[in-house]
């Protein structure tokens, strides 16, 4: 793909084949959810997620989302137990997200669209870096959160009150003392599976573990996300919205609840 992958008519899902033919392979990302056909598995242990704030280093416009990366270089931020071995690491997280209020997810729940998920990437520790661990099939760990539309999300919104400073496409600002455990629902209960990177180079080294609960946020909130542009500085505006792939074809996999 000569131009560079992004969302739009010539440059988004249907097209990234072309630069990235793992986007055809067996364990794609994401896909949807039938909760009737998920498998309950008792072995499965509870989602354990230790982060520190003092992790927390940055929020970033990267031109697909915006994320916010926390320091790796110890074992201060980790998921550990649930469908997983060993520890895996916080590297950063990131959203996506629609244009209007009924779409924007990746994941679907048995056809629904949220309006938006979190993504909280882990790398396995058993590898030296994030960049090893993600061409490894169990290199990272992803917890997928869905957003619903209802009360104001407080602990969002110390996220989007830095949305002013990194508009942009390349704009970046400190992002220190965050806790992204406030972000998560009050219930971790999951669904699991093998998937991949959601993005090139939508590499297949991904366990999902996406939580059945939603966490809230306002359509006040939506509309300031659909405020940052996939664009850069000097370039003509582009808004952010509808960043998010849409489910892949499940090829055999399956889906374990660790809830009944
Ligand atoms: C190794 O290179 C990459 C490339 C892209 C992303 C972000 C993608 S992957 C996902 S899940 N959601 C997204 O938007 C990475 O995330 C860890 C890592
Ligand atoms: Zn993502």
């Amino acid at each position: 793909m000569s131009h560079s992958w992004g969302y739009g008519a010539n440059n988004g899902p249907d097209k990234w084949a072309d630069g990235f033919p793992v986007a055809n392979g067996p364990r794609q990302s994401p896909i949807d959810i039938v909760p009737g056909a998920a498998s309950y598995d008792a072995g499965l242990k509870p989602l354990r997620l230790k982060y520190d704030p003092s992790t927390s280093l940055d929020i970033l416009n990267n031109g697909h989302s915006f994320q916010v990366t926390f320091a790796d270089d110890s074992d201060s931020s980790t998921l550990t137990e649930g469908p997983i071995t060993g520890i895996y690491r916080l590297k950063q997280f990131h959203f996506h997200w629609g244009a209007s209020d009924d779409k924007g997810s990746e994941h679907t729940v048995a056809g629904k669209m949220y309006p938006a998920e979190l993504h909280l990437v882990h790398w396995n520790t058993k590898y030296a870096s994030f960049g090893e661990a993600a061409s490894k099939p169990d290199g990272l760990a992803v917890v997928g959160v869905f957003l619903q539309i209802g009360n104001k999300n407080e602990s969002l919104q110390k996220v989007l009150d830095k949305f002013g400073t990194i508009k942009a496409k390349g704009k970046q600002t400190t992002f220190a003392g965050f806790d992204p455990t406030a972000l998560l629902p009050g219930s971790l209960n999951y669904w699991t599976y093998e998937g991949s990177l959601t993005t090139p180079p939508l590499l297949e080294s991904v366990t999902w573990i996406v939580c059945k609960e939603p966490i809230s946020v306002s359509s006040e909130q939506m509309a300031k996300f659909r405020s940052l542009l996939f664009s850069a500085e000097g370039e003509p505006e582009c808004c952010m919205v509808n960043n998010y792939r849409p489910p892949q074809p499940l090829k055999g996999r399956s889906v374990r609840a660790s809830f009944q």
